[in-house]
């Protein structure tokens, strides 16, 4: 059976007001396909294979049974930020910097106010999502890291690897690479060029879980386990993957569903004073009846789920 959702979001996020995808049943239960509406379908195959994987396949065993996970803070103002990291429960939080046309002000105030919200124990992480070049990154990670009292590490400071390595030999802060990994022809290539210290891994994007593990295992950084804001059904995906990888030194950023306004299951997976169990999260009928998608949206991933395993 293939279901279609569609999810309004709390706060904008990557550009998108509503998150949409399909939920697929198999023999081995339930998996997700939600690929982001910009991606073309040969991008699509692997979030495919990762939904596949899920409710044909199943997972590995996992070698832990909860894992701990960050806040996740989107471009809001300092309130909004701290009430989200105080309601969280996370000892963890993950601060969008650098969007289009948001000064540097802004990222300065909202890491302080989420530092206020932490406490000086709590660690911060920023994600730039390859917004500045070289000189930027550098004097940005240098006021981020004051105002922070302290970064765990800085995603994507900008968009090619050269540039990463080229930012991580000037700073002190450590330097994780996402985008770099997710779109990547050769995810292996990150550690071999010394452009990170960190590698996240998402697992929709590297098609499913055994693909995603032999990602980590061979750029041979730590690994953070991130999620593309998945129901909870796409969000166990990421779980198993966190659950199953041998070592796991930092917070995942698999504590997205709070961006979401709603769920496709009663049994959501949020954070409980900032650890997720690793689980299987099948929807229940309330919640899809809840969020069915429409008649056009319906038709509209369907015919993208028959053309990208058409090809
Ligand atoms: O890592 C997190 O805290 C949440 C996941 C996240 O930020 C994200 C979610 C969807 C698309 C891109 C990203 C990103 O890390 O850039
Ligand atoms: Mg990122």
């Amino acid at each position: 059976m293939a279901f279609v959702y569609s999810i309004p979001m709390r706060t904008r996020f990557r550009g998108i007001t509503v998150r949409e995808g399909v939920l697929l049943e198999g023999d081995r239960g339930w998996g997700e396909f939600c690929a982001f509406p910009d991606y073309s379908d040969a991008e699509c195959a692997p979030w495919l294979a990762c939904a596949v994987e899920a409710a044909s396949a199943g997972w590995p065993e996992p070698v832990r049974d909860r894992v701990p996970v960050n806040c996740t803070v989107p471009v809001v103002d300092p309130q909004r930020a701290h009430a989200l990291v105080a309601a969280s429960g996370c000892a963890t939080a993950k601060v969008k910097v650098a969007d289009p046309g948001v000064p540097l002000r802004a990222d300065l105030e909202r890491v302080a106010a989420v530092r206020d919200a932490l406490g000086p124990s709590g660690a911060i992480r920023v994600d730039a999502n390859a917004a500045w070049d070289v000189d930027t990154a550098v004097a940005a990670i240098r006021e981020l890291e004051r105002a922070a009292g302290g970064l765990e590490y800085v995603e994507q400071p900008c968009p090619t690897l050269d540039e990463l390595a080229a930012v991580r030999r000037r700073v002190d802060v450590r330097v994780a690479a996402d985008e770099s990994i997710r779109r990547a022809e050769d995810p292996l290539r990150v550690a071999v060029a010394g452009a990170a210290d960190v590698a996240v891994i998402k697992v929709a994007p590297l098609g499913g879980v055994r693909r995603a593990l032999r990602v980590a295992e061979a750029c041979g950084l730590p690994c953070v386990v991130s999620s593309a804001v998945e129901t909870s059904v796409g969000m166990a995906a990421g779980l198993a993957l966190a659950g199953a990888l041998p070592e796991l030194d930092f917070a995942c950023g698999l504590g997205t569903l709070s961006l979401l306004d709603g769920d496709v299951t009663s049994a959501s997976l949020r954070p409980v004073d900032g650890f997720l169990p690793v689980p299987r999260q099948p929807p229940t009928p309330d919640r899809m009846a809840e969020f069915a998608a429409d008649r056009e949206t319906t038709a509209r991933w369907l015919d993208r789920l028959r053309r990208v395993e058409g090809r």
